[in-house]
C-alpha cells in the first residue's frame, strides 16, 4: 500500500479506533465480563501449542471487530506475505527480512535473487551439526588433544541475547557435563569473570558477530586470543580454540579464525532475528542438533500459522493488535512480560531487543514523522519474584501497565506442590488486576475506615495469559516466533521499518572519538559540550595509568 499520500491516523479504521477507545475508557473489565458469560473462551483462541487468552484485555467484541479492520486498512497481510516471499521489505536497508527461511524445512524451498535460500540454510545448518555433534562426543578436541568442557559465546546485541536466552531457556535439555558462559559486555569484568575459572586448554570460544566488526564483539575476541594463546603458548592453539559466526567471512579470515571453523549466514537475517541462524550455534552444542532442529520446528509452526491463519484467529498478529491498542490507542507506554518460568528469566531482555530496536522509530516508510506512539518500553521478570517487589505499581500505581503472563501448565522439574503454587500465581495476578477489589470489600472485610482507599484495587488493568504445556525446544521456538510475527504486526500498523536501527549508530561515532581522548592519546576535554568536557576531564584524572 501507498506509504505516502497521509498518515496512517488519517485512516476511517484509525479514526474509529480513537473513538471507541473513549467508549472503553469507560468500561470496567468488569462490567465486560458481566456482559458476557462466555468471554473467556470467546477471546481465547490456540496454535502451535500455544494457548492466548486475552479475555483480560479492555476489548470488547467491537473493538476486536475494529483492531482487524485496521490491520486490513493497514495492510498488514499484503506487508507479511511481502515478507515470506523475501521482498525487501526492510526498505532502508535495502533488504528482506527472512528469518522465516531459518526455519523452512529441508523439503521446502524459496527463491531469492535466483538462490533457493532453503539449500543453503541446510547446508549451514548440516555443518553446525557435525561440529556441535564432534564438540559434544570429544572428538573435537583442544590444542593439546583435550576435550572441550567450556563453551563461551562472545557476542552481542543479537549475536548474545538469543543464545544467552535459549541456553538458559533450554538448560534443561543441556549438557551438564560441560559449561555454557556468555561474554558480551566490552566492561572486562564480563570477559574476566566468565572465564577466572576456566582451563583454557578445555575452552572453546564462539565468536559471534553479523558484521564482524562490532567494537565489544572484536575487543572481547582478541583478549580470548591473547588468553588462549598466552595459556597454551602457541599461535596455532587458536585453530581448535575459535570457531567464528557472521555474514563477513573475510573479516573472520583476517582476525586469524580458519575459514573452515566459519559458520555463515546472509545479510537478510537481522541480528535481532539471528538465534535460528548460526547464531545459534552454541544453543546447538549445549543442546544438540535434534533438540535445535525441534525448537526450528517450533519457530516453523507459528510461521505457517501466521502465514495462513485468518487475522481473526492468528495469534501473533492479535497480540501485536493489542499491543498497539493498549499503547497508541489506550495510552500505556509500558508492556510488562512475566514469564512465570525460571528458566525465561532472560526472556524479557531478548524481548527488549526484539521489540524495542525494531519498534523504537518516529519515521515512517515514507520519512515522514508519525503523529501517534509507536513502540512502546518492554521489561519484565520471572514471576513470582516480580510479585514481591514492582507488581505493587502494576496494582495500585497511577499508570496502567499491560502484562503478559506466560505460563505452563507442566514444570520440568515437578517437586512437591511448587508447580501449583506458581501456576495459581499466574491466575490469581491476572484476576487481581482484572477485577481488583471494590471499597465494599475492603470495608467488609473489617478494615479501619482510614486504610479502606488504601487496600482498593481499582482492578481493570489488562492481561494477556499465555500458555503452553511443557517447556519444550518447540514450544521456545513457538512462543520467540509468536513475539516476533506481533512486533512485525505492530511495526505494519505504524507504517515503519521494524528491520533497520538506525538509532544506535550515534552513540557508536562519538564513542570512538571519546575513547582516545580518555587514554590521552589526542588533546581531550574541549571539544564537547561544558558537560561532557568536564566528565572527560575528571575521568582523565582519575584513570588508572
Ligand atoms: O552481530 P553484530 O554485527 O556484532 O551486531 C551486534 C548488535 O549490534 C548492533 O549495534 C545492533 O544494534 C544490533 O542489532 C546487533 O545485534
Amino acid at each position: 500500500m501507498s506509504e505516502t499520500v497521509s498518515s496512517p491516523s488519517a485512516g476511517a479504521a484509525w479514526q474509529a479506533l480513537a473513538a471507541h477507545a473513549a467508549v472503553i475508557r469507560g468500561r470496567h473489565l468488569r462490567d465486560l465480563f458481566a456482559a458476557d458469560e462466555s468471554r473467556g473462551e470467546g477471546f481465547a483462541r490456540e496454535a502451535a501449542g500455544l494457548y492466548l487468552d486475552f479475555a483480560k484485555q479492555r476489548v470488547s467484541a467491537e473493538t476486536l471487530d475494529l483492531l482487524l479492520a485496521l490491520a486490513r486498512e493497514r495492510g498488514v497481510e499484503e506487508r507479511r506475505d511481502a515478507m515470506f516471499r523475501g521482498e525487501r521489505i526492510n526498505v532502508t536497508e535495502g533488504r528482506p527480512a527472512l528469518h522465516i527461511a531459518l526455519r523452512l524445512p529441508r523439503d521446502r524451498s524459496l527463491v531469492v535473487d535466483g538462490v533457493d535460500v532453503v539449500v543453503e540454510v541446510h547446508e549451514v545448518l548440516d555443518r553446525m551439526a557435525r561440529f556441535a555433534a564432534a564438540v559434544r562426543d570429544g572428538s573435537w578436541t583442544g590444542y593439546g588433544g583435550r576435550p572441550i568442557r567450556n563453551v563461551v559465546n562472545i557476542g552481542i546485541g543479537g549475536s548474545d541475547l538469543g543464545p544467552a536466552m535459549a541456553y538458559e531457556a533450554l538448560r534443561h535439555y543441556s549438557r551438564r557435563d560441560m559449561v555454557f558462559r556468555f561474554v558480551s559486555n566490552v566492561d572486562g569484568s564480563d570477559f574476566a569473570e566468565a572465564t577466572r575459572d576456566l582451563d583454557p586448554a578445555e575452552t572453546l570460544f564462539v565468536v559471534a558477530s553479523k558484521t564482524f566488526t562490532t567494537l565489544e564483539t572484536m575487543t572481547n575476541a582478541r583478549t580470548a586470543r591473547a588468553w588462549t594463546v598466552g595459556a597454551l603458548g602457541d599461535e596455532a592453539a587458536v585453530g581448535r580454540h575459535f570457531v567464528a559466526v557472521s555474514t563477513n567471512l573475510a573479516e573472520v579470515a583476517a582476525f586469524g579464525i580458519d575459514p573452515a571453523n566459519a559458520f555463515g549466514f546472509w545479510e537478510w537475517v537481522g541480528g535481532r532475528y539471528s538465534m535460528c541462524s548460526a547464531i545459534g550455534l552454541s544453543t546447538m552444542v549445549a543442546v544438540g542438533p535434534e533438540h535445535f532442529r525441534e525448537l526450528l520446528a517450533g519457530f516453523h509452526a507459528v510461521d505457517e500459522h501466521f502465514r495462513e491463519a485468518p487475522l481473526r484467529d492468528n495469534l501473533p498478529a492479535l497480540m501485536g493488535l493489542l499491543a498497539v491498542w493498549n499503547t497508541t490507542f489506550l495510552g500505556s507506554d509500558s508492556i510488562a512480560v512475566l514469564p512465570y518460568d525460571q528458566y525465561l528469566r532472560r526472556f524479557p531482555a531478548y524481548l527488549q531487543q526484539l521489540a524495542m530496536e525494531s519498534n523504537g522509530k518516529s519515521v515512517r516508510l515514507d520519512g515522514e514523522r508519525v503523529d501517534y506512539p509507536t513502540g512502546y518500553v518492554i521489561w519484565g521478570e520471572p514471576g513470582t519474584n516480580g510479585q514481591h517487589s514492582f507488581y505493587q505499581l502494576l496494582h495500585q500505581g497511577t499508570r496502567i501497565v499491560p502484562c503478559d503472563l506466560i505460563g505452563f501448565c507442566r514444570s520440568l522439574n515437578p517437586l512437591g506442590g511448587h508447580h501449583d503454587l506458581l501456576f495459581a500465581n499466574v491466575l490469581a495476578q491476572a484476576e487481581a488486576l482484572a477485577f481488583g477489589k471494590t471499597a465494599e470489600q475492603v470495608r467488609a472485610e473489617g478494615t479501619p475506615e482510614a486504610l479502606v482507599a488504601h487496600r482498593v484495587f481499582e482492578g481493570n488493568r489488562p492481561t494477556t495469559v499465555l500458555l503452553a504445556d511443557e517447556l519444550t525446544p518447540a514450544a521456545l521456538g513457538s512462543l520467540v516466533a509468536l513475539y516476533e510475527h506481533s512486533v512485525f504486526t505492530q511495526g505494519a500498523v505504524w507504517g515503519i521499518d521494524s528491520f533497520d536501527q538506525w538509532g544506535v549508530e550515534l552513540g557508536k561515532q562519538l564513542a570512538q572519538r571519546i575513547a582516545p581522548e580518555l587514554s590521552g592519546d589526542v588533546e581531550a576535554g574541549a571539544g564537547h559540550d561544558s558537560s561532557t568536557n568536564a566528565l572527560v576531564r575528571r575521568y582523565r584524572a582519575r584513570r588508572r595509568r
